[in-house]
């Protein structure tokens, strides 16, 4: 049975047609999986279904959308939200309370659900996504990963018939968006609830979507199987670009299908591992401790990051990436411990000096956004780093390409938010460079983009230190892993021996085929040796 149509719908603003002809039915009791560029219309073609877009957006929208069969095309999404549950990109801006808690009561409160029934439904949802403990806490204290899975919880909460979701696990540490998928994916078999669900990280989420909806960059939207869709979409995780490549049929979708796949690949040549030469150490950490209130977030951290290395710091959401960060730029709490760039500390330096030894581009990279248009920001990145006209500008074509210099920054998409602060950050040249999730929005090839960009940073002399939860960014780029558990280093070295060796951060491929394996172009590279 139908709960969701689409007819014919069209989105434009002004000259720029971001949705076309898009017919779109979801049944009961399915999880669709909206894929596609940065920047097609993924988060538009949801705000739809909210009735964000047009409303809060702008545009002219055409076409009809119906729910259990009645238009709601016209209805404010406030009207529509106990039924159709809404988690956005950057969850603290969806927070309307203070607490954990008063968060989760608050959608059920506004819908005149009885107190008992709130109180049970409160308990279920901490216990369902793991935050008990985080139940008293302010809502602006929690990491990244901790406010994702309230959001997610606050409208389980009302019990929705629909839940949309756009890029859930962006946030969320390997394990947690495993157990959160999981947990949704319950709901949409036990209860029929239906979810729509916007992602970059295929890998993440291909195994639970029953089906997918392709927006291409034309604005039309291809919606079938899985396994039909990925075998010709410009965006494909890791398993299905493997078997494309050994030409699998069918393309494996789970770990699972590819390893029994694999067993008939001819015996591989496994790259041969590196050994790092020994480079100049640019920022040394020493001893860094970091407390917030009673809770000791970093402890007693020694790090050291060195000329033409990338540094990949990874661990569970909550234990301490953001902190340490924040820390060794020198603008965040630092209880104690050193940290020494070139022989300045930057905690001790004026913001403008500091930007010239530690560029930091923080998880929400709108922070960094300020001006009216995307011309003035790459205008002043330019000007404020002495860099040539047009060098800003230059990074950023090369990381989403295309974009119209007009816009307002606030107007572009997560992803191609992400690629001017980036932009932005690089123009200054900095000997050290923080990057604290970087590839939330991005598509592969752009993370691919970005991937090159580091390496050439790396290239140049620069330290880079990024955290992030993506684990096949992290095999691309890391010339060494850091894991920290309870804000301590845990574990580090090679990336071919830390996410291998982790249940949690092994990517795909090695995954399939064991160490020391960790990337696609590593078996096409051997592929192309046996063939030669
Ligand atoms: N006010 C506006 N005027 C013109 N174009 C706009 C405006 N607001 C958004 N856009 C453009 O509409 C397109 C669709 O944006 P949308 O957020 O739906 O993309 P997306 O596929 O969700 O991207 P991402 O993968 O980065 O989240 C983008 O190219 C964006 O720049
Ligand atoms: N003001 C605060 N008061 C109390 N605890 C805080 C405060 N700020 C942060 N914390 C806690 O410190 C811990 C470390 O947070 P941090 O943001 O550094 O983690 P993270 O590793 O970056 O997490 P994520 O992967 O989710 O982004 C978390 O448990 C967080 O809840």
């Amino acid at each position: 049975m139908s709960v969701i149509e689409l007819r014919g719908i069209g989105f434009r603003y002004d000259e720029h047609e971001v949705l076309r002809h898009v017919d779109l039915t979801l049944d009961e009791g399915e999880l669709v999986l909206v894929s596609g560029r940065t920047g097609v219309g993924k988060s538009t073609l949801l705000g739809v279904i909210t009735g964000l877009v047009p409303r809060f957006t702008g545009g002219v929208l055409s076409g009809d959308v119906l729910l259990d069969g009645a238009s709601i095309v016209e209805q404010p999404p406030r009207e529509r939200a106990h039924l159709v549950g809404y988690v956005g990109q950057d969850p603290l801006a969806g927070f309307v309370a203070d607490t954990v808690e008063e968060e989760l009561a608050y959608g059920m409160e506004q819908i005149g659900t009885a107190p008992e029934t709130m109180r049970r439904r409160v308990e279920e949802t901490l216990d369902l996504l793991g935050i008990a403990d985080l139940r008293a806490r302010d809502l602006r204290t929690l990491s990244g990963g901790q406010q994702q899975r309230v959001a997610i919880g606050s409208v389980l909460t009302t019990h929705p018939r629909v839940l949309v979701l756009d890029e859930p696990t962006s946030a969320l540490d390997p394990t947690a968006a495993e157990d959160v998928l999981a947990t949704i994916t319950r709901l949409v078999h036990d209860l029929g609830l239906t979810v729509l669900l916007a992602e970059h990280r295929l890998e993440r989420v291909v195994p639970f979507a029953d089906r997918i909806a392709l927006v291409a960059g034309d604005g039309t939207v291809r919606v079938d199987e899985p396994r039909a869709v990925l075998a010709d979409s410009p965006v494909a995780p890791p398993l299905v670009d493997l078997g494309r490549l050994a030409q699998w049929d069918p393309l494996p979708l789970t770990v699972r299908d590819a390893r029994r796949q694999a067993r008939s690949l001819p015996a591989l040549t496994p790259p041969e591992p590196v050994p790092a030469p020994a480079t100049r150490a640019v920022l040394a950490a020493r001893g860094v401790t970091v407390v917030h209130g009673t809770h000791v977030a970093v402890r007693e951290v020694d790090l050291t990051l060195s000329e033409g290395r990338v540094t990949v710091l990874m661990g569970r959401n909550g234990s301490g990436k953001s902190s340490l960060i924040w820390a060794l730029q020198g603008s965040g709490k630092r209880h104690s411990g050193t940290v020494d760039v070139d022989g300045d500390d930057p905690a001790s330096l004026a913001p403008a000096q500091r930007r010239t030894h530690v560029g930091l581009v923080p998880q929400t990279a709108a922070d960094l956004l300020y001006l009216e248009s995307v011309a003035d920001e790459c205008a002043a990145a330019d000007v404020g780093a002495e860099a040539g006209p047009g060098t800003c500008r230059g990074l950023l074509d090369r990381l989403a390409p295309g974009i119209d210099e007009d816009l307002h920054p606030r107007d572009l998409s997560e992803g191609q938010r992400l690629a001017l602060a980036l932009s932005i950050v690089l123009t200054a040249r900095p000997p050290v460079l923080l990057l604290d999730e970087p590839t939330r929005g991005l598509d592969y090839a752009g993370k691919a983009e970005l991937a090159r960009i580091v390496a050439d940073l790396a290239a140049e002399g620069r330290a880079v230190l990024l955290a992030t939860h993506d684990v096949e960014f992290a095999a691309h780029v890391a010339d060494e892993v850091v894991v920290l558990a309870e804000g301590e280093v845990v574990s580090s070295g090679p990336p071919r021996r830390v996410l291998a060796e982790s249940p949690s951060f092994a990517p795909q491929v090695t995954k399939v085929l064991g160490p020391p394996w960790l990337v696609v172009e590593e078996v096409a590279a051997a592929l192309e040796e046996l063939r030669r």
